[in-house]
């Protein structure tokens, strides 16, 4: 029989993949192909064949980066129920919860996410959980209150009827729930806290309403008049587990830490290196989970699967941090918008669990503190007190905090510290000026100078040789809000193109990180496919530029239907689509979705990405600095029934604008051409089939934009949209025909 130390808690698993392998090299040989034949005829050609030669030269180097990437994949099992026979004391955990707008981020989702953390399979008197709140607003507070009073009931609920999903919402919104075989003493409770939940969110709703929630005395005091960009930092211990009861409550510690105008605060890493501090301060636990403020814990063994991995790995260099897959609970029918990443965490994410691990995708990751703190894998085996003391300059000025580092980097654990006792300390590390001459941001703790702090956070930590692992326990671990509307949507996906373009741009760039640091080949092959989504916008739009402007002029950039290469490019086309359909398939989703992302790939590539790019040039051209938009977040679930949700909605934003414009040429260029309007070709080189088909696909996919053109209110693109774009369009086909005519 084993014994308890032999158990296993995860193992490793190499997934076969020998026929995606096969197909990725054909599409490689069929992109090389294309190539030589470009490169053979350039001469006959014009600059058409040129811009088109470099297109698809940039196209088949990302191909190249993604087949790497889907080489090797691996995934993980893990045993949890294992980890409770082998480990006799389980080690504690921090959680930090970060909110910015309670308008964009309703108190209602935050403080759901905070209840399921709080109602977590694990020791309690192991668990703290830290709410940021940068938009320090008194009704975020007031709803948190009044949360942790509920929480005394659920969480005691949760744990007694072993309650699979713990955020309440979702747990009264499921209908499917029957009572038929459960005790009568279940029913009852459910019923009353039923009730009670329904009272908390009564209580928020109408603290929504009223423009003050409460009349600022007591603990709302510090509330009063604060301006959510200009205030002292409050920080407030709102439950303490003081006694450390097995059956008591984690500890819940309300943080907003200090902002003053003239002070960058650098969003999401400065709140997070804020919680840091703090938890250092008070419960120091050697392990730190963060979600964002809507990704809810779905899966109550989450902190044991991770442990698993965490405690279960080789040695510590395999499991810098584990990362969860960002999951949605919102997600409309078939993905209208492409962004609910399905395929992409499946085979990318897996791809690169192969490699050196998936990057941190700041929510769902497990942190070891000691390697936020900036220790290399080395150092580990190593540790000693002069090492400690050099890493202790960069912490800042606090003797607290320095103190309670040193106990992190050593690998003890503090002695039970009562909360209250660190409050001064942690309003000091709270501070804006507390980072000035330290090391945060830039040495320790989460990383400035990209608005996607945790893929530069995560390549920080890879690049000084730790791996990460990708871990996707059933049921899944977090779920979260999906952006449900156009705006949005682009909003997020043009944040995260600049962000990783800044990288790229900057000198973190993991060119240099595998040249002179420990980032793996193949993992630097991995980022770059990520850090270059702003890039691929410039030979996309001039892909998409090709075929209208050879229909309008009368010229080609592809072979001709009776030339035998013509069929190497529809080989590449159907085969690729197949491909990528298979994966839809594969993976649960229908014809539809697999459509529907095609066409936003294609929509966000050229648009939201493009401004991501333009807005990275802007930077380092120094005109103007990136920023953080935060995400709408609204609770709606599954809107399958509702028509109006997959439809979709437009607003003033310019990042309409390429879009609008390329639909309105590709349909001029097809007007052309069956009007027969066309200029006469130069030397028999004029558009033909290849052509026309393109522009069709392309029309196809920006379909949406056309249906906006003569929709009304937020499913209507505005006048001024329209306008700009017309322009744009009619300075386009002016230019177009000045080629031909000179
Ligand atoms: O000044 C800020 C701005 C944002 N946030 C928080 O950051 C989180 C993420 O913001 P969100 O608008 O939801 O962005 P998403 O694009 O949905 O987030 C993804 O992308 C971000 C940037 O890469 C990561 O930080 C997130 O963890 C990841 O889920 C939210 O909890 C916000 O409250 C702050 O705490 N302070
Ligand atoms: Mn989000």
């Amino acid at each position: 029989m084993a014994t308890p130390s032999s158990l296993p808690l995860c193992e490793r698993i190499q997934r076969k993949n020998t026929i995606q392998r096969a197909i990725d090299v054909i599409i490689l040989f069929l992109l090389f192909s294309l190539l030589v034949y470009r490169l053979h005829f350039l001469n006959n050609h014009g600059l058409t064949w040129l811009l088109a030669f470099l297109c698809e030269s940039w196209f088949t180097f990302t191909w190249i980066l993604v087949m790497s990437n889907k080489w090797n994949p691996v995934e993980y099992k893990t045993y949890p129920d294992n980890l409770l026979q082998r480990v006799t004391e389980l080690p504690s955990v921090d959680m930090f919860v970060t909110t910015a707008d309670p308008v964009l981020e309703p108190p209602i989702i935050t403080i759901n996410t905070v209840l399921s953390l709080l109602a977590i399979d694990y020791p309690p008197q192991k668990l703290a959980c830290y709410v940021s709140d940068d938009g320090c607003s008194p009704l975020t507070y007031y709803s948190l209150s009044e949360a942790s009073k509920f929480a005394r009931l659920w969480v005691p609920f949760c744990k007694k009827y072993n309650i699979q999903v713990r955020a309440p919402f979702r747990y009264f919104a499921d209908d499917s729930l029957t009572f038929s075989d459960s005790s009568w003493e279940f029913h009852q409770e459910w019923k009353m806290m039923k009730v009670e939940y329904e009272q908390l969110c009564h209580k928020i709703e109408d603290a929504v309403q009223k423009s003050m929630p409460c009349d600022f005395t007591g603990e709302f005091a510090e509330f009063l008049n604060v301006d959510s960009k200009n205030h002292p930092a409050i920080i407030k211990v709102m439950c303490e587990n003081k006694e450390g009861l097995a059956d008591g409550l984690p500890h819940l510690v309300y943080v907003s830490r200090e902002k003053q105008l003239k002070h960058p605060h650098h969003y999401k890493a400065g709140a997070m290196n804020v919680l840091t501090r703090v938890s250092g301060l008070m419960s120091n636990a050697p392990y730190m989970l963060n979600v964002d403020c809507d990704m809810f814990v779905n899966n109550p063994k989450v902190v044991l699967h991770a442990m698993s991995l965490l405690l279960g790995s080789k040695s510590e260099k395999e499991s810098a941090y584990v990362q969860f897959p960002q999951m949605f609970y919102n997600g409309l029918k078939d993905d209208p918008y492409g962004n609910q990443l399905v395929v992409v965490f499946e085979y990318m994410m897996h791809g690169m669990s192969g490699l050196q691990g998936p990057p941190y995708g700041g929510t769902g990751c497990f942190h070891r503190r000691k390697i936020i703190y900036g220790l290399y894998p080395d150092d580990v085996e190593s540790i000693n007190g002069k090492l400690v003391e050099n890493k202790l300059l960069e912490f800042g000025s606090s003797k607290e905090l320095i103190k309670s580092a040193a106990h992190a980097l050593e690998g003890n654990t503090d002695p039970p510290n009562y909360l209250q006792e660190s409050i001064e300390a942690a309003h000091q590390v709270a501070n804006c000026g507390y980072e000035h001459s330290s090391g945060w941001g830039t040495k320790l703790g989460w990383r400035y100078g990209s608005t996607t702090e945790d893929v530069l956070t995560g390549l920080t930590i890879h690049k000084k040789g730790w791996k990460s692992i990708y871990c996707t326990p059933d049921p899944p671990a977090f779920l979260g809000c999906a952006p449900s509307g156009g705006p949005a949507a682009m909003t997020q996906q043009k944040r995260w193109a600049t962000g990783l373009l800044e990288i790229l741009m900057s000198k973190n760039c993991p060119i240099f990180a595998t040249l002179f640091e420990k980032l793996q080949f193949r993992q630097c092959l991995a980022y770059l496919w990520l850090f270059s989504w702003g890039i691929r916008s410039v030979p996309e739009l001039c892909y998409a530029a090709l075929p209208m402007y050879c229909i309008i002029t009368n010229s080609s950039f592809l072979p001709k239907v009776d030339e035998p290469v013509f069929w190497i490019l529809v080989a590449l086309y159907v085969i690729y689509s197949l491909y990528t359909l298979f994966e839809y398939l594969r993976t649960g989703q229908s014809i539809r979705a697999w459509w529907n992302n095609q066409r936003m790939a294609r929509i966000t590539t050229m648009t939201a990405w493009f401004f991501g790019f333009l807005s990275v040039v802007l930077k380092l051209l120094g005109i103007s600095e990136t920023v953080f938009e935060v995400t709408k977040k609204d609770q709606s679930s599954d809107s399958t029934n509702d028509n109006d949700a997959g439809r979709f909605t437009f607003d003033e934003s310019p990042v309409f604008v390429p879009g609008i414009t390329i639909f309105l040429l590709h349909l001029t260029a097809l007007i052309v051409s069956l009007l027969k309007l066309q200029p006469l070709a130069h030397d028999g080189h004029g558009s033909g089939l290849g052509e026309v088909l393109c522009s069709v696909w392309l029309l196809l996919c920006f379909w949406p934009f056309l249906k906006g053109l003569f929709r009304k209110g937020k499913h209507g693109i505005p006048i001024s949209t329209i306008c700009k774009s017309a322009a744009l369009a009619i300075v386009f086909l002016h230019l177009c025909r000045r080629t031909t005519m000179g």
